[in-house]
């Protein structure tokens, strides 16, 4: 029974999120928190996943047959990467992901790396990581319609990445950064807030400004970063919070946490990802863990990755 399992690592981003969708620079980290992805022959195509949560469902208990608009659409990411396939073979497909769907960890980007990586084995290709990420990027913005390279790339490449503005390129950066991440739970999807930013980028031009000084900003804390001048990438942490505050992509919790982070001299503490709640990234203190926890962020393991995806095939 042939079977073959990716392991790809969550992410971070570091600075840029939201600016990077509109062509500005973004830097972003892959991170020990992983998600595995595994393709099993079987007669017919069954996708399963450990941390979904559906609700609004219908039971047709003669047959136990379940009716849920969600479910497409929950599983319109791996739905996607299969069709990205013309010579589909059956298989079960298994997802387990060791965080919730939805919090700012690419969650999403990584459920479409894993799926292309270890179906495409399965079918006997041969994909580099580098192929991985572009199908990747083409799916995930397929299925978002909207969106950047960023999430795709970071967990296919690993490392610490800077993405060029108006580049389709990708450089890797070598920085000590330590980081303290956790989430919380949050309503929307990255889809729903990527396209109310865009919905209110369209009414005025003050967004192209705060987007372009927070490209300004990722600049430098990638100037910082490879000097390992901590304390200048705190402070430009918390001026990127800031400026996702101003396009409205934060929520309390985290604008609260930050504050209070700022105030009790912590280094540095930003939102990281799509927004809406979701996750927190400080420089690494003990302070800032507590101060996580004692807000109910469950943490991950911010530890930096640096292969990517790696893809194994279990014969049993
Ligand atoms: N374990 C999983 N199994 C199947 N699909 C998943 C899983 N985790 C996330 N997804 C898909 O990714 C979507 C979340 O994407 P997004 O809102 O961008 O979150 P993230 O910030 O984690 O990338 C979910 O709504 C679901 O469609
Ligand atoms: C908001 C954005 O910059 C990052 C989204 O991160 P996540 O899907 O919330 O992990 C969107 C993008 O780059 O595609
Ligand atoms: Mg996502």
């Amino acid at each position: 029974m042939r079977k073959v399992e990716a392991t790809v690592p969550l992410k971070l981003t570091l600075f840029g999120e939201h600016a990077i969708v509109y062509g500005e620079p973004a830097i972003a980290m892959a991170i020990s928190e992983t998600m595995k992805v595994s393709v099993m022959e079987h007669h017919k195509t069954i996708i399963s996943s450990s941390s979904l949560r559906i609700e609004n469902i219908k039971v047709d208990l003669e047959d136990m047959r379940v009716e849920s608009d969600q479910i497409s659409k929950a599983l319109s990411y791996a739905i996607e990467a299969l069709n990205y396939f013309e010579d589909r073979k059956p298989a079960i497909i298994n997802i387990e992901s060791s965080v919730d769907p939805s919090v700012g960890l690419g969650t999403s980007a990584a459920v479409i790396v894993g799926t292309v990586a270890a179906y495409s084995k399965y079918l006997g290709y041969e994909y580099s990581k580098e192929e991985i990420a572009q199908i990747s990027r083409n799916i995930e913005k397929r299925v978002q319609g909207l969106g950047s390279r960023m999430d795709t790339y970071t967990t296919s490449l690993g490392g610490i990445l800077y993405f060029p503005r108006n580049s389709e390129s990708v450089e890797r950066l070598s920085s000590k950064i330590d980081i303290n991440g956790g989430y919380i739970r949050r309503v929307s999807t990255t889809a729903e807030i990527l396209r109310r930013v865009k919905a209110i980028k369209e009414k005025g031009r003050e967004f192209d400004e705060i987007l372009r000084i927070v490209g300004e900003i990722v600049d430098d804390a990638k100037t910082y970063l490879e000097r390992d001048d901590m304390e200048s990438v705190g402070q430009l942490m918390y001026v990127n919070h800031g400026l996702l505050m101003s396009l409205g992509v934060t929520s309390p919790p985290l604008d609260e946490l930050v504050s209070t982070a700022r105030n009790m001299g912590l280094l540095g503490c930003k939102m990281s990802g799509g927004g809406g709640g979701g996750s927190v990234i400080c420089l690494k203190s003990h302070k800032a863990e507590l101060l996580l926890e004692s807000r109910g962020f469950r943490l991950v393991n911010t530890e930096l990755n640096k292969t990517g995806v790696t893809i194994k095939e279990i014969s049993n």
